[in-house]
């Protein structure tokens, strides 16, 4: 066997590659096809044919999108094992026509050596071959011999080791996140086919891939579990728009859909939000103690007016004394808890005791007037025989009930609440706030406060749907659901022949599929009968998820989960009942001031005894040469986490530039440039703190007049993106020039954090531009 890629063996896997592609071809032509006709107009008309063609117009296009996703890079590798066998991986699975595999899928268990076999475990596997292609044209082979013992010295002398790596690694960065699926590493792999179940947490330093390989863990997941995961869809959450952008191709990359993108500001529908507290009040909002507070400000809204409550109706007047609200009150409260209803649920449930006690007070009223009639005590007595002839009693409860005076009454003792109306008093009534916080400080209860209640931040969003969870729907959505519900349960009932057709016809749906896409496992009718069912009414599952907040996700991914507070996390759980997620986080990167020190600190709270940790230990993005500056100034800041080991030797030697002040504005201009030289095409970010940021991108522009900052949408696309290391946190550029790291430092408690993270940023060339002393950890960059 020789590991030289020799231009016949080029030319060996050149004939492969083209007949795989040919076959390609042969399915995403027949997919297009079937996706047309799907659409075609069509004279059925009986629910089961729209369904059938619904059902093969969103399967057939999902694969043909599938297809084309996977098209660029088709096939990755090729793997020889031990008796002669081999087979190809690729970004799809693909059989012949004869059903003989062509190409094995990634994520099928049968690839897993291609990532996993080394030389001392190979794993039956004698060679590994990375495929380089160029559009359909085999361009490179990198081999991986394991089975060593049996290579000559010549042939030892050419071991490519892990060439196909260093070579992705160099590459210049575009400012979107790519996939890796060719070059996926061991330690990575073992995280990506980690179980379903419970909380993953993978924690590792700067650029071990934890982003990237949780990504991959949400294809893999998706193809392994798909029955279980397409009816629910999967959850990515990130810390901002910008990282959402940087990471959005990847999975559609990998032919995935059904997944929603969200940060923290968008998970609460109907709020969409990138405002951000001061750091105090977000540790506040944050803290586990706003979840007692919330249910005493809902509590506090069930309330007993002092004297009593006058309802006056047509009738005559009446009143609620305050024992007999306190009553009701404490029946309500007492069964509220009992059955675990919301608020506004028991309104229904205060609105009857109100109006029984009404009824009685009518009756005893009319007991002084109609002198000498036996009047009862209880309203609802059925022995009231003699009252009862005389008053029709639904009457008299309706008239009660549409009384004005009555819904006041009723306002006043369990008003109908929003989570926005709940939280909009406690920012802006200091009574109300004090009444309902006394295990805050008067800071922290200070904190609470905002003039324009409405203005949410991220902070607010896990507080509101905290609260939407205590106070439930309002009436009226109740009962418009109630009123949808009933008529789909007719409509149900009137069509249950249809139903059963419907199930038939799924059924033949899915064994053409099987035959169509020549799968040897034969399609779950019902998967499929759930999964397009509704296509019509509700639009796709992603769409769907992100409008209901009631959704529950298959399984959520977190993104930098060491920034979410203990309040955010029980937001997740909500999302994720089953609590399958993938918490993906690095402590010393942490940049909120009172963020949690350690997982068991938010973890054990919501999933006690059900997460479990996985470990990134080797830097992908950072040469040595960045990796070590970053780590100095990650041990001078006394942190306990040690730095990553960077695979990349190459690098070029990190630089540190002093200026004064005055100086800085008029040195950026000719530094930048200077880095751009170097770089050439690669993507570049100067990152300052918040407060020299419009200094700095002044300065910047003389340079690159398409220089941006973080508040543009398209900065990733800049020549030049001018951050903070806030904003900056998860993304990666080929050039880092960081300005003014002492007032980093200096910005925060965790100020060292933010420095680690700025400096960990770029894959090849780092400069530090300093106005002040160099922080410990940089002094010998000078
Ligand atoms: N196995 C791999 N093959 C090729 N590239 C890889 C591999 N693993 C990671 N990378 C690359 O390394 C870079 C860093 O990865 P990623 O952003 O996922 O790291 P991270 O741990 O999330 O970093 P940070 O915590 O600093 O945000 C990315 O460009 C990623 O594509």
């Amino acid at each position: 066997m020789s590991m030289t890629s020799t231009d016949d063996e080029i030319a060996t896997e050149q004939d492969t590659i083209t007949a795989i592609y040919k076959r390609f071809d042969a399915l995403r032509e027949k997919a297009d096809h079937r996706f047309s006709s799907a659409i075609q107009p069509t004279q059925v008309s009986t629910p089961g044919g729209k369904l059938e063609r619904n059902i093969r117009a969103q399967h057939f296009s999902e694969r043909a999108a599938q297809l084309s996703a996977a098209e660029h890079g088709l096939v990755i590798g090729r793997l020889d094992l031990d008796h002669d066998e081999h087979f190809y991986i690729g970004r799809t699975g693909l059989y012949s026509e004869d059903y003989d595999p062509l190409l094995i899928d990634w994520r099928a268990p049968a690839a897993t050596p291609f990532y996993r076999a080394t030389p001392m475990e190979r794993l039956g596997v004698r060679r590994r071959r990375h495929i380089h292609l160029k559009g359909r044209r085999v361009v490179r082979l990198d081999d991986d011999i394991l089975a060593i013992d049996e290579l000559d010295d010549d042939e030892r002398q050419h071991l490519t080791g892990e060439a196909a790596l260093l070579s992705s690694l160099q590459s210049a960065r575009t400012g979107r996140m790519a996939d890796i699926v060719a070059t996926i590493q061991a330690e990575q792999d073992r995280i990506i086919r980690s179980e379903l179940d419970g909380i993953l947490v993978v924690e590792g330093g700067p650029g071990t891939g934890k982003t990237v390989v949780a990504l991959h863990r949400a294809a893999y997941l998706l193809y392994t579990h798909r029955d279980q995961l397409a009816k629910s869809g999967v959850l990515v959450v990130g810390p901002n728009a910008t990282f959402l952008r940087y990471i959005d191709q990847v999975l559609p990359g990998l032919g995935e859909t059904d997944v929603v993108l969200a940060s923290m500001g968008d998970l609460y529908p109907g709020v969409e939000t990138s405002r951000t507290d001061a750091p105090f009040a977000a540790a506040v909002k944050g803290s586990l103690r706003m979840a007692d507070v919330l249910e005493q400000a809902v509590t506090r809204h069930e309330r007993i007016p002092p004297g009593s409550l006058k309802v006056t109706t047509d009738r005559d007047t009446y009143l609620l004394d305050e024992e007999t609200c306190q009553r009701i009150l404490d029946e309500t409260r007492e069964r509220a808890e009992r059955t675990r209803q919301p608020h506004n649920r028991m309104r229904q449930f205060v609105a009857k005791k109100v109006l029984n006690e009404l009824v009685r007070q009518e009756y005893e009223r009319l007991d002084s007037v109609l002198d000498g009639i036996d009047i009862p005590l209880e309203a609802d007595d059925e022995e009231d025989r003699d009252l009862g002839e005389l008053i029709d009693q639904n009457a008299l409860y309706r008239e009660f009930r549409t009384s004005p005076s009555v819904r006041e009454a009723l306002d006043i003792l369990w008003p109908e609440l929003t989570p926005q109306r709940v939280l909009t008093d406690l920012y802006t009534d200091p009574d109300f706030r004090a009444a309902v916080t006394p295990q805050l400080s008067q800071a922290e209860r200070d904190a609470l406060h905002r003039a324009d209640a409405t203005a949410w931040t991220i902070s607010d969003v896990p507080l509101l749907d905290e609260l939407a969870t205590l106070v439930g729907e309002l009436d009226a959505t109740i009962n418009r659901a109630e009123r949808r519900r009933r008529q789909a349960e007719a409509a149900r009932s009137q069509h249950i022949e249809e139903q059963r057709q419907l199930v038939h016809d799924a059924y033949d749906v899915a064994m053409d599929m099987a035959i169509d896409e020549e799968v040897t496992m034969p399609v779950d009718a019902s998967l499929v009968l759930e999964r397009y069912h509704d296509v019509d009414d509700r639009g796709f599952l992603a769409e769907r998820a992100r409008q209901d907040r009631e959704w529950e996700y298959g399984h959520v991914i977190v993104d930098e989960a060491q920034e979410l507070s203990p309040m955010a996390w029980r937001l997740l759980v909500r999302r994720c009942p089953s609590r399958s997620m993938t918490a993906v986080g690095d402590i010393a990167q942490t940049g909120a001031p009172d963020s949690p020190g350690s997982w068991s600190e938010v973890l054990d709270p919501v999933a006690p005894g059900q997460w479990r940790r996985g470990q990134l230990t080797v830097n992908y993005r950072t040469t040595e040469q960045i990796m070590n500056v970053a780590a100095d100034v990650l041990a001078a800041s006394g942190a306990d986490a040690v730095a990553p080991r960077s695979v990349r030797p190459d690098g070029e030697k990190p630089w540190a530039w002093q200026v004064t002040d005055d100086e800085l504005a008029d040195a950026l201009p000719g530094l930048v440039r200077e880095e751009r030289v170097h770089l050439e095409t690669g993507t570049m970010a100067v990152l300052a703190p918040r407060s020299r940021i419009d200094s700095v991108l002044a300065s910047v522009r003389h340079a690159c007049p398409e220089a941006t900052t973080g508040d543009d949408e398209n900065v990733l696309d800049a020549p030049v993106a001018v951050l903070t290391p806030a904003q900056a946190k998860g993304l990666e550029f080929d050039g880092t020039i960081v300005v003014a790291p002492d007032e980093i430092v200096a910005g925060s408690s965790r100020g060292y954090s933010d420095l680690y993270v700025a400096l960990t940023r770029p894959t090849r060339r780092l400069g530090v531009v300093a106005t002040g002393p160099l922080p410990d950890g940089l002094a010998h960059l000078r």
